[in-house]
């Protein structure tokens, strides 16, 4: 074996030491020209500086601490900006979209989950492009108007439901999501319990819900782990993954393939899936990759559109229960418009129930941080270098609870900040527009999203009063209010799904406890609901 003499080891020491030295400093300049934010420890960056709870709060201290809108963190050598404030966002996710609409890697929910299908998760570039052209233009505002009857009569078998087991409101509010989106999307009617569809889908996102947050598992920041045999300890993770995959490669293929069959015999319901195909066959021009893309698009309106519709609703009975005087209001409201005879429809004008609605997507943001978006190209904002490849977040909490925005007492549930003092909506209120996102990535369901909120808001005031439980003395349980958190410390990750997690962890241990509903006006009501039941009746067999 040859060996190095003294002065070759000398030469290689200097070398190193060299090259260490100047890769410091590299990185030091770099790091000066980024926005502000905490300095860090060696290799792990700042993910100690980002809390497991409430991390949108933390990153708005750290905004108010470094005197910027713009904060940047080094989550173990990959860089995150987090923009706090509205104008940040409008300047980059929203003016500069061209480079600021890409996804970070989701190596665990794409690769080893198999969620590749979802646009939600592409990155920005054709197939992304192709996919949300379909949705779009069976999302846009005339479109959602053909979605209506399916969410209002799933809005009305809610209230059923919600009649017969209201201790199992989150279950229902799942069925009802489940009902409005596979009957718009597929034609599909659900069974009232154990719909194999459901279960399915529910499976696959709950796949999503423990796989989105980047972070969760190593081989997020290390993608090498993809590729270590199953055999070898500590992979436990890729044979979850195996598990998880099953149910997510068949989340599009199922119901596609029972639209299939149904138009082959000839007795296929009206929809998304039926209406496309229409087109695709008639045309005969790419028929396979049209399918496809077809079959992708229709998936991703369940796997974006259930959870969040859900944990919209779950916060709205979270925010009767804390703010009785609120409800009252509303049903004051309600009754004034529709009378006692019927229930809410959407030709019905109840500005209270308009700005309720508002006031829940601005109070609790389904998504705090939106869902993270990647810039493709170096860039430059207020001095700052903002390198290509960085994870941007958009702090969606910050903006909807800014006080010069919104008005006083961001933190609690006022409905009256969105309305004039004669009643009607204000118009020069900022929309609540960020909790659907930004730029070209904006949520494409938001329109449909609104409208299921708000039947269900309505219909729901209409017939229910929502209380707090009570213990066995007759003293009333105060729930928490607190929510789960979803974006974890390495990178910017999601929140989908999370508060569902809070709910079916938290609420649901105590859910009989805090959390009853009973029937409002006795009788009344109740024959309202039974008319209900008859409809529903129709509809199950
Ligand atoms: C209250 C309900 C909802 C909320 C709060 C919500 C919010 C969001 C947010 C924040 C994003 C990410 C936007 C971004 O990256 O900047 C998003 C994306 C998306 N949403 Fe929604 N959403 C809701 C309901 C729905 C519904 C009902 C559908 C479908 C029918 C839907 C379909 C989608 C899709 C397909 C994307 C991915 C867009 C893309 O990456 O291009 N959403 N949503």
């Amino acid at each position: 074996m040859l060996s190095a003499s003294p002065l070759q080891n000398a030469s290689l020491a200097l070398l190193f030491a060299g090259l260490y030295f100047t890769v410091r400093a590299y990185r030091r300049l770099r790091r000066s020209s980024l926005p502000p934010g905490p300095s860090g420890l060696p290799i792990v960056g700042n993910i100690y500086d980002i809390p497991a709870t409430n991390e949108w709060l933390a990153f708005m201290e750290m905004s108010r601490k470094y005197d910027s809108d713009v904060i940047a963190l080094n989550l173990m050598g990959d860089t995150m900006i987090v923009l706090n404030s509205v104008t940040a966002i409008n300047d980059l996710l929203e003016d500069r979209s061209l480079i600021y609409s890409d996804r970070p890697p989701f190596p665990t929910l794409n690769d080893l989950v198999g969620f590749t299908w979802h646009f939600a998760f592409m990155p920005y570039g054709p197939e992304w492009k192709e996919r949300r052209k379909v949705f779009m233009q069976q999302f846009q505002p005339s479109q959602v108007l053909l979605h209506r009857p399916a969410e209002l009569k799933a809005g009305h078998v809610l209230l059923q439901r919600l009649l017969e087991s209201p201790e199992k409101y989150e279950r229902h509010l799942r069925h009802m999501a489940g009902m409005v989106i596979l009957s718009t999307a597929y034609g599909i009617n659900i069974q009232p319990e154990d719909d194999p569809h459901i279960a399915i889908s529910e499976t696959a996102l709950h796949a999503m819900a423990c796989t989105g947050n980047r972070g969760s598992f190593w081989v997020d920041s290390f993608p090498i782990l993809k590729y270590v045999p199953e055999f070898l300890p500590g992979s436990g993770f890729k044979q979850k993954a195996r598990e998880w995959a099953r149910a997510v490669t068949a989340m599009p293929k199922v119901p596609y393939e029972f639209v299939k069959r149904s138009r082959a015999a000839g007795m296929a319901n009206s929809s998304i899936a039926s209406r496309v195909l229409d087109d695709i066959e008639e045309s005969g021009a790419n028929q396979d990759e049209r399918e496809k893309v077809l079959e992708d698009v229709l998936a991703a309106c369940y796997a974006a559109g259930a959870d969040t519709t859900v944990s919209a609703l779950a916060s709205f009975i979270l925010a009767m229960t804390m703010f009785p005087e609120i409800q009252k209001k509303a049903q004051a409201a309600v009754d004034e418009v529709v009378g006692p005879n019927r229930l809410p429809d959407f030709e019905d004008n109840i500005p209270y129930v308009d700005a309720v609605a508002r006031e829940l997507l601005r109070w609790r943001p389904v998504f705090p941080l939106s869902v993270p978006h990647a810039v493709t190209a170096d860039d430059v904002y207020k001095g700052y270098h903002i390198p290509a490849g960085a994870v941007v977040v958009g702090n969606s909490w910050a903006v909807l609870h800014d006080e010069k925005i919104y008005g006083p007492n961001t933190d609690r549930f006022i409905p009256e900040r969105w309305l004039t003092e004669s009643g009607e909506i204000n118009k020069a209120i900022r929309e609540p527009d960020t909790a659907f996102g930004f730029g070209r990535r904006i949520c494409p369901g938001k329109d449909m999203a609104q409208w299921s909120l708000w039947i269900c808001v309505a219909s729901i005031l209409a017939a229910f009063n929502i209380t707090k439980g009570v213990d066995e003395n007759g003293v009333p349980l105060e729930p928490s209010g607190e929510y789960t958190s979803g974006l974890l410390c390495w990178l910017g990750g999601l929140q989908v799904g999370s508060s569902r997690a809070k709910i079916a962890t938290e609420w649901r241990n105590y859910l009989i406890n805090v959390i009853y509903t009973e029937k409002r006006a006795g009788q009344r009501i109740w024959v309202n609901l039974t008319l209900i039941i008859g409809l529903s009746k129709v509809y199950y067999t």
